[in-house]
């Protein structure tokens, strides 16, 4: 784009008036499917959400958030909070980290770009280390892509190395690690056989080792941090499966809570912990559970834990997952170049600390200070969230309201996690109290619209408490080898509910026919046009149309 031509400033609407208040809702893993038992949703008490789908035909409709709708590889890719809000606020779809990085590794460009030629300095005296998400979940990682790293580093010299694994249960069904373990394991055989010393080093859940985000529990990080690094755990075995399969066995732990372990040789010693002049890669792409665990590999000033050894390394992150602390420094690919968002309004932000449409999910930062705010409310930490699964949804919903009523900003806009992280859990009885909660907190802040003649827009990012069940083909659940439900902790391929509406609408303003695949990257025009603005011509189009009878 030439930039002396480029402007921020939006045209105005035809049509749409200015000036309303716009309260944006996204509720988060909250997906339309088929009534059953296992949609949590459909159990659930939710009379708001109810008479926004039964209120206004013309203003409900469901919109894509999975797949390449959100710029992931295929239309079996489940959609997730990074992707989902990246197209929510781009108003276009990109390519995410996922794709980049099968590209990058097909065309084997991946080898030569900056990134692996920094950490390649390393192979010839040192070990090469892999952290990162073993599953196929495809949201934060993929096992294929690991396994396409190991060969291809092989191939480029690397003789010692060690993987550290973080098994998944929540991205895909909980126990399916051992599989992955299995298959890991397999590979690094293979290697062995071609002469380079490969293992499993350390490993643990992902939800209680490394994989924290939002710094809202450093011991999790420095849980890692001791079994990678320091190559001590509590638990220590021989071999990766066995640690696996004994510690779900002893621990009753799930995959997402398997305690650190190290493996170690015969003589009880630690196989790989990490040592001055080896190589690490961190192989997820997906940026906001590697941005705690790239500071502490990287930064020399670091006083959140006690490291007691800091190795002399070369570390690249599979992306960098910071663009504004520029984290990591060298990375094997270049993150998607998303263009910012264009709004000109003041706004508020409120998010529980888990998740926002902006800045932390995706690399924006604010746009303007003097025109924005973000709150977040901090979670409860240490516990699971089906023990709360209220979460805070009701102080979420009173900022949100507070917020409106106090009529300083254009839009005020509120994520509500509760269904998407108590649906993590896999537990329904759960799922069902957090999707009242969440919908409560929709009525709060839908009233509060209606007190200053304002505008709703209410989606979600992608689904999740809407099923709770792996189901076959035919849409029939599964059972596992003892006869019980297979249950889905995971994100669904669900489309989602937008829903417009508030005495501030225009009466001719309705959802148009002429999308009906519209996803979630049309809903930033759509947003734009409720603001009184036309949206700039290379977004996705407008959801909405005004018809003037
Ligand atoms: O990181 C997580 O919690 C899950 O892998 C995906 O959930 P999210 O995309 O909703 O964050
Ligand atoms: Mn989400
Ligand atoms: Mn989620």
């Amino acid at each position: 784009m030439d930039c002396s031509e480029f402007s921020w400033k939006l045209k105005d609407h035809p049509k749409l008036p200015k000036g309303k208040t716009v309260g944006l809702i996204v509720l988060d893993g909250w997906g339309e499917a088929n009534p059953d038992q296992y949609n949590c949703i459909h159990v659930a008490q939710t009379p708001a959400m109810d008479s926004l789908k039964q209120g206004a035909p013309d203003r409900w409709r469901l919109v894509r958030a999975h797949g390449k709708a959100v710029g992931l590889p295929t239309e079996d890719d489940m959609g997730n909070s990074e992707v989902g809000h990246n197209a929510l606020g781009a108003g276009r779809i990109y390519v995410q980290g996922a794709k980049l990085v099968d590209l990058a590794l097909a065309s084997g460009k991946i080898f030569e770009g900056e990134g692996f030629k920094y950490i390649k300095e390393s192979f010839k005296a040192g070990t090469l280390h892999l952290i990162g998400l073993l599953s196929d979940g495809g949201v934060h990682s993929r096992i294929d892509q690991l396994l396409l790293l190991l060969k291809g580093a092989s191939e480029h010299g690397a003789k010692r190395i060690r993987v550290h694994i973080l098994t998944d249960g929540r991205d895909v069904l909980d126990g399916s690690s051992i599989g992955f373990v299995e298959t890991l394991e397999e590979e690094l055989a293979h290697l062995r056989e071609k002469g380079v010393d490969a293992q499993v080093a350390s490993g643990g859940g992902r939800m209680y080792v490394t994989m924290d985000r939002y710094e809202n529990d450093w011991d999790v990080v420095k849980r890692g941090w001791y079994a990678q690094v320091l190559g001590e755990a509590p638990y220590k075995f021989k071999n990766a499966v066995e640690a696996v399969k004994k510690l779900r066995e002893e621990t009753k732990a799930n995959d997402q809570y398997l305690p650190p372990f190290v493996i170690v040789d015969e003589n009880g010693k630690p196989v790989g912990p990490i040592e001055d002049g080896d190589a690490v890669v961190t192989f997820n792409f997906r940026a906001d559970r590697m941005v705690m665990i790239a500071k502490v590999l990287e930064y020399e000033d670091f006083d959140k834990f006690d490291r007691v050894r800091f190795p002399k390394i070369r570390y690249a992150g599979m992306l960098q997952y910071d663009g504004e602390l520029k984290l990591p420094s060298h990375y094997l690919v270049s993150p998607p170049d998303i263009e910012r968002e264009r709004m000109h309004k003041s706004r508020l932000s409120i998010a529980f600390d888990e998740y926002d449409w902006n800045p932390k999910s995706i690399q924006f930062g604010y746009f303007n200070p003097e025109m924005e705010e973000y709150v977040e409310i901090p979670s409860d930490s240490g516990i699971t969230f089906n023990v709360k699964p209220n979460m805070k949804a009701l102080e979420i919903a009173e900022k949100a309201r507070d917020a409106i009523l106090g009529g300083k900003f254009h839009q005020v806009r509120v994520n509500l996690p509760n269904s998407d992280m108590v649906g993590h859990t896999g537990d329904i009885e759960a799922t069902i109290v957090a999707c009242k909660a969440a919908d409560d907190g929709v009525k709060m802040i839908l009233d509060a619209i209606e007190q200053v003649g304002g505008i709703y827009v209410v989606t979600a990012d992608h689904g999740n408490a809407e099923d709770m069940v792996k189901r076959d083909k035919s849409g029939k659940p599964l059972l596992d080898k003892k006869g019980n439900i297979q249950i889905l902790t995971s994100h669904t391929l669900q489309p989602v509910p937008i829903a417009i509406g508030g005495p501030g609408l225009v009466p001719g303003v309705r959802f148009c026919n002429d999308v009906p695949n519209g996803g979630l990257a049309n809903v930033a025009a759509t947003v734009m046009n409720l603001h009184g603005f036309a949206a700039p011509s290379d977004y996705e189009p407008t959801l909405i149309e005004v018809n003037d009878n």
